[in-house]
Formats: structure tokens, C-alpha cells, sequence
């Protein structure tokens, strides 16, 4: 389907709601953050330097899956980091950036285990997120962002950026921001329980979850 064509305009729809949602809600400040939905070898993106709190679902941005624009608004700067993570991984339709601020304070926390910054505190931590990797940091818009997002997203939907914040690709846009928030309700209580020694899920709680979700 061509983003131009019978899709663009509920997908514009449902990118301005949510980003009202989020907004409303404290999870991404300012003008921070990035929203995007595939139809297609197209991608509606959000544009550069918007609130998600005001998004006009007729002032979007179009690219095509190399982060080139297309058409509509100039597109976000982080266009390459959704086009690279669409071209990682071809069943994602939603992606979903967020500064928010608990994920954001665990993303500046020296010794962080890279191969998973955040523990499987919960269930639905571990359901909805899985392991969660941290890309090293690169200025926003950086290119180079781009290659470290595609190369970790082949074996991971959800990933921290260092010194920044959270990134999700998902099935759908909604999945999406469901476990960007999960990535953020889990880093405050990363932060809440402190040094107090915690209880993580341990492998065989982590497998069983696979399996349920498996037959799901
Ligand atoms: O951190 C940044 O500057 C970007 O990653 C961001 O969140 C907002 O940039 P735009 O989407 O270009 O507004
Ligand atoms: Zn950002």
C-alpha cells in the first residue's frame, strides 16, 4: 500500500492520539521524543521539532525505509534510527521513542550492564520487553546511531540509548508504546528499590513465560 493512499490518514490519526496520550502523561518532556507507523516501503513519521503533546495529523513526515523524505513535514531527525530498525525487523509496523525520565536516568548510570540494562523484574517486564541491550551513546540524529540501532534490533525489539532514552519497534504502534512504558514503570522501580538487594524472575520463571507466550 502506498502511504499516500487509504492508510496514511487513520495511521496519522492514531500517531497524534497517542502522542496527546503520552504527552498527557509525562512520559517523553518538551519537545522530545518520535513516533512512526510503516504501511508499506513507506513510513509516517513524526516531524522534527514537535511536541507530542500537539501533533497535527496533517503536518506528518513520509520517508521511505533508507530514512529519505517522501513528502509532508520535515521529518523527525531520528528518520534514519525508524528506518533502520523497519529494515531490522520487516513484521514491525509501530516504533515508538521516549525521554522518559526514570528510563532516562537509568540510561546515565555508570557499570550498566550492557547486555541488559534493566533486570526482569516482572512478568510483564519480561513479557512485553524482554532482554533489554544498551546502544552506546551517539548525538541524536547521529548516523552512526542508525548502524548500532539496525545491527542490535535483528535479535532485539526494545532497546535503552545510552545518555537518552527508550526505543521500541513493535507489531503495531500501540504494542509499542505499551512496553516503552513498561521499560519506564521498570526503571522506577529499578531506582525506587535502590541498593536493596532485589528478587529478578529467575531463568525458569523466564522460560515458562516464553512458552505461555508461545502458545498465546
Ligand atoms: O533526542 C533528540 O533530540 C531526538 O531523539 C528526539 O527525541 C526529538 O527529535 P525530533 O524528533 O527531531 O524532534
Ligand atoms: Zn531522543
Amino acid at each position: 500500500m502506498n502511504a499516500h493512499g487509504a492508510g496514511v490518514g487513520a495511521v496519522a490519526e492514531d500517531i497524534a492520539r497517542l502522542g496527546a496520550s503520552i504527552f498527557a502523561r509525562g512520559l517523553t518532556p518538551g519537545r522530545t521524543g518520535n513516533l512512526s507507523c510503516r504501511i508499506g516501503d513507506e513510513i509516517v513519521v513524526t516531524p522534527t521539532g514537535a511536541s507530542l503533546g500537539s501533533l497535527d495529523p496533517c503536518q506528518l513526515a513520509i520517508i521511505d525505509l533508507e530514512g529519505r523524505p517522501i513528502s509532508g513535514a520535515q521529518p523527525s531527525k531520528e528518520a534514519g534510527m525508524h528506518a533502520a530498525l523497519y529494515r531490522a525487523r520487516p513484521t514491525a509496523r509501530g516504533i515508538v521513542h521516549l525521554h522518559s525520565t526514570h528510563a532516562v536516568a537509568v540510561s546515565c548510570l555508570a557499570d550498566l550492564d550492557e547486555r541488559s540494562a534493566l533486570p526482569p523484574l516482572t512478568a510483564y517486564f519480561a513479557m512485553r520487553v524482554g532482554r533489554l541491550p544498551l546502544v552506546p551513546y551517539f548525538a541524536p540524529g547521529d548516523p552512526a546511531l542508525s548502524v548500532a540501532v539496525e545491527e542490535m534490533a535483528r535479535e532485539h525489539h526494545a532497546m535503552l540509548l545510552a545518555n537518552h532514552g527508550s526505543v521500541v519497534a513493535a507489531d503495531d504502534l500501540l504494542s509499542a508504546a505499551d512496553a516503552a512504558e513498561e521499560i519506564e514503570e521498570t526503571a522506577r522501580l529499578r531506582l525506587l528499590l535502590g541498593d536493596s538487594p532485589t528478587r529478578p524472575l529467575t531463568s525458569a520463571q523466564l522460560g515458562a513465560l516464553a512458552q505461555r507466550k508461545e502458545r498465546a
